[in-house]
């Protein structure tokens, strides 16, 4: 029975015995091999579904440690600034230590699975009336004047939470793949990816880092514009974020890993987030399909080599933001009930 990710890479997170540990049996997601993605580049492509995570997103990993520790140091209160799986991720653990939280989340920007998740599980919502990166000033200044701890993913323990990710791929995989390709916004995740490939090789647990490629929504890519983005704009609202927390940090796991970073538009985001429900059955959210996107953009480009291990993380489950799914699809038709009727809809006679 997998215990969690506390128990199961205890001794490699910053617990000790006094850490309540608050759980929802988060990690060991599935790393489902891509069989269309595999042909299409030439690669052994695998997809790192943590949509598979208890509240359908990555932000788990991070949150039951930000959340075990809150509790340690005695909060009752937590807050983090949102584009929507950090605030759904953060409510629910909340739940499970018993305590409060608040979130903030840029008004009018969060997809509606992610909202109806803070709100059935008691969270404080405010929207705001700016974008994510102004709801995170906010939320940092909260934290500094109020007794709520913040759990947005510049409080280390969160990147410790998330790197657990890189340590199942090797543990699976027995050795790190050739590239680790992951959607970029605030720039955690790619940052704790890095940190886990790390240590897993320092500890010879690896024989080998991958290189880091990550990928920006076009319209809201600070870090491959070398300048922040005012008014991001994108389809996919969980990495529609300007200004990256995180931004030194994934500069440093581009550099450090022989990797690289760069954008994706919206179009490709949508063909590839097509491509994985209709072609590999894995059904996510548009910004966990900017990784594939940029996979296929570079694998076009020349970039890969044949027979390379490449793992894709899709980030978010596709049930999040379902307006997508439905959105450019025929209207579903209406049939008496009458086998025959029925049979010449479908096309079987
Ligand atoms: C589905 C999905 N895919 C990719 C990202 C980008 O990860 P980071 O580069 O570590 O920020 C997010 C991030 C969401 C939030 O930042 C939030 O929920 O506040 C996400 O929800």
């Amino acid at each position: 029975q997998w215990r969690g990710l506390i128990e199961e890479y205890r001794d490699r997170l910053p617990v000790t015995a006094a850490t309540p540990v608050v759980t929802l049996l988060e990690g060991g997601t599935p790393l489902v091999p891509a069989q269309v993605l595999s042909e299409r580049t030439g690669c052994e492509v695998y997809l790192k579904v943590e949509g598979a995570n208890p509240t359908g997103s990555f932000k788990d990993r991070g949150m039951t440690m930000a959340i075990s520790k809150a509790k340690e140091e005695g909060a009752q209160a937590v807050i983090c600034a949102s584009t929507g799986n950090t605030s759904a991720s953060a409510a629910a653990y909340a739940v499970r230590a018993g305590m409060v939280s608040a979130v903030l989340v840029p008004q009018g920007k969060i997809a509606l699975g992610k909202m109806g998740q803070a709100l059935v599980h008691g969270a404080k919502i405010l929207q705001v009336d700016g974008n994510f990166d102004d709801c995170l000033t906010l939320a940092r200044e909260l934290s500094e004047k109020y007794p709520v701890a913040l759990v947005n993913s510049v409080n280390p323990v969160r990147i410790e939470g998330q790197k657990t990710a890189a340590f199942e791929i090797v543990d699976m995989l027995g050795d790190a793949p050739d590239i680790h390709v992951l959607p970029v916004g605030n720039a955690g995740n790619i940052t704790a990816y890095w940190k886990g490939y790390r240590e897993y090789a320092t500890d010879g647990m690896a024989a080998r880092t991958p290189r880091m490629w990550g990928f920006q929504a076009a319209g809201s890519a600070p870090i491959v514009d070398g300048a922040p983005v005012l008014k991001p704009q994108t389809i996919a609202t969980a990495i529609r974020i300007g200004n990256p927390a995180s931004w030194d940090f994934a500069l440093a796991a581009r550099d450090e890993s022989g990797g690289l970073i760069d954008k994706v538009t919206d179009r490709q985001i949508l063909a590839a987030y097509r491509l994985l429900a209709a072609q590999e059955g894995v059904f996510v959210e548009p910004a966990s399909a900017a990784s594939v996107a940029g996979l296929l953009a570079k694998a076009e480009a020349g970039l890969v080599d044949p027979g390379q291990r490449i793992v894709c993380t899709v980030t978010g489950n596709g049930l999040k933001d379902p307006d997508w799914a439905v959105a450019g699809a025929p209207q579903p038709q209406v049939v008496p009930v009458d086998p025959e009727t029925a049979a010449r809809r479908l096309g079987l006679l």
